[in-house]
């Protein structure tokens, strides 16, 4: 039975779910990084929100784990590179805080707008300050949305209802979409210049570290105010403070921090600034959802194969997972094959599907024939960090699907190029569910593989193999190795 570690404070329906699907579960959330390296070894599955870690030394003790869920959206807490180095997939929930987010956005909006968390603090202290909160009105201003993806469309659709005018930079957004969304798709600067609010719901990468720095809070209007609830980093926290106080910015308010937790941060006191301590996916809902999501998704993993939401290698759905069993094995047993067959450096790699095959998900299956090929030379490799190894070693791999049926019902073909040589394998599935390799360079055979085999090309010179010689003349066998005891001597010769 598959074991899976919840790592951070999650909805109990997360361990719930794992306990239904036959899933054996430890909730230990709040552990440091050496009691949690101590502990890793023993799981399969490791269940995170964005506390946990999951740095390169945590996977490296990580001998069994196979999948990591992140239980939320950001994987910056997770070396996505290390992950897939070691084989282990890692999948996400991308949709089920999104509505929660966008409503923390639009709630920051407001407590903004009418400076609600220090007229609160004031109304406690008993001072009745009700001339020094003067608010302003959201209706007909405009509110600038940096990355209109899930979360970006969601403010959106809420901002027209609150009846402001919403402006969009996102490089991705097509013009239709924004059209349908009613939205105007703007350059960054020209959002800037025009918006009088500005939220941002970017990932934060190499593009949108510091995409708001000194020069864009100088770009935008005197008296705009800003929200962060994506991702720390998005803003320079210090020309942040220097504008807060200048009053150039006239507030902001952030979920997010550039180091978190954030205890001690250089914006904190600063006048007109509003705090959130990454409360922005915490509602009983999302996280209800979430939760239920990455269980599911894992436990699809372990005990299918069922691969959803994977940012590290193709989706393939808990019901597709079965229909691809068969032909996983056959596509293993061709790049095993053809890896085994295979000397030199590999520079060029092409898959054919053909007939019933092609009308399948074939991504996961390419990814299965590279890593039976390079598996020969690397023990680690497997469908998750096959493809990766695949580019870092400069082979181009590609894919071609033909429509056309061929003498078989259903065809994978894998062509190898090195410096030396060009190889083929090809093979079938007999009855739908029985790998048979049929094809080696070219020349037609039958083979089923099992374990251990021996390949035998005979190149039909006189007297090497004696009495079999003219049974083998042009032929390539493939065969037990009991078989061939009588002649073992000539064998390991000829191998
Ligand atoms: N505060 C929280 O608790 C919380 C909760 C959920 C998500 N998030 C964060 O919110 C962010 C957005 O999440 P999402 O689900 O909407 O992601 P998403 O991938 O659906 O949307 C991101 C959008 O950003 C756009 N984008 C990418 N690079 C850009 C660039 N250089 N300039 C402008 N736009 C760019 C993309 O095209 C995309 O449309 C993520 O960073 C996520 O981690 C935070
Ligand atoms: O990316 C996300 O989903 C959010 O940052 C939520 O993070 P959390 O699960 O730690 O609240």
């Amino acid at each position: 039975m598959p074991k899976v570690l919840i790592a951070d404070k999650m909805s109990p329906r997360a361990a719930e779910i794992f306990r239904e699907r036959g899933v054996e579960v430890d909730e230990k959330p709040g552990l440091d990084k050496d009691e949690l390296a101590a502990i890793i070894g023993h799981y399969d599955g490791l269940a995170v929100r964005s506390s946990t870690k999951a740095t390169a030394k945590l996977l490296e003790a990580a001998g069994n784990l196979k999948v990591i869920g992140r239980a939320g959206i950001g994987i910056d807490n997770i070396d996505l590179a290390a992950a897939t180095n070691h084989g282990i997939v890692v999948m996400n929930t991308p949709f089920g805080n999104s509505i929660t987010t966008a409503e923390h956005a639009i709630a920051m909006m407001f407590s903004l707008a009418r400076q609600i968390p220090d007229a609160n603090a004031s109304t406690h202290a008993g001072k009745w300050e009700k001339s020094g909160f003067m608010g302003v009105e959201l209706a007909g201003k405009s509110l600038g949305i940096v990355g209109c993806g899930n979360i970006g469309s969601i403010v959106a659709d809420r901002a027209q209802g609150l009846k402001m005018r919403v402006l969009a930079f996102d490089p991705y957004l097509s013009a239709e979409r924004a059209k349908e969304m009613g939205v105007t798709k703007l350059e960054l600067d020209e959002v800037l210049k025009r918006a009088d609010f500005i939220t941002l719901h970017t990932p934060l990468t190499d593009k949108t570290r510091n995409i708001i720095d000194e020069r864009a809070l100088g770009l935008m209007k005197k008296g705009a105010r800003i929200i962060n609830c994506a991702r720390g980093g998005l803003i320079d926290e210090v020309a942040l403070k220097k504008a807060l106080e200048s009053g150039h910015i006239a507030g902001a308010a952030l979920d997010v921090f550039a180091q978190e937790p954030a205890t001690d941060n250089p914006l904190f006191g600063t006048p007109n600034l509003i705090a959130t301590p990454h409360l922005g996916a915490s509602t009983t809902e999302a996280q209800v959802n979430v939760a239920i999501q990455v269980a599911e998704q894992m436990a699809d993993y372990l005990l299918t194969g069922g691969v959803t939401n994977a940012l590290n290698m193709p989706s393939m759905t808990a019901e597709e997972a079965p229909r691809l069993q068969p032909y996983m094995a056959l596509a293993r047993q061709i790049g095993g094959f053809a890896g085994q067959l295979t000397r030199n450096g590999v520079t060029k790699v092409t898959i054919e599907y053909e007939g019933h095959v092609a009308g399948l998900n074939t991504r996961p299956l390419t990814a299965v024939v590279l890593e039976g090929l390079l598996k020969p030379i690397l023990e680690s490799v497997n469908m998750v960090n096959a493809p990766v190894i695949a580019r870092e070693r400069d082979i181009d791999v590609s894919e071609v699907v033909h429509e056309r049926e061929g003498d078989y019902h259903t065809l994978i073909r894998l062509t190898v190029t090195t410096d030396a040589q060009t190889r083929t394998v090809a093979g079938t599935l007999f009855s739908n569910r029985a790998p048979r390799i049929v094809e080696v360079h070219g020349v037609s055979l039958e083979a089923e593989l099992s374990d251990h085999m021996l390949y035998i090309i005979n190149d039909d010179r006189p007297a090497l193999w004696g009495r079999w010689g003219p049974l083998w003349a042009n032929m390539i066998s493939i065969l037990p190795p009991s078989i061939l005891a009588d002649h073992k001597r000539a064998v390991t010769q000829s191998l």
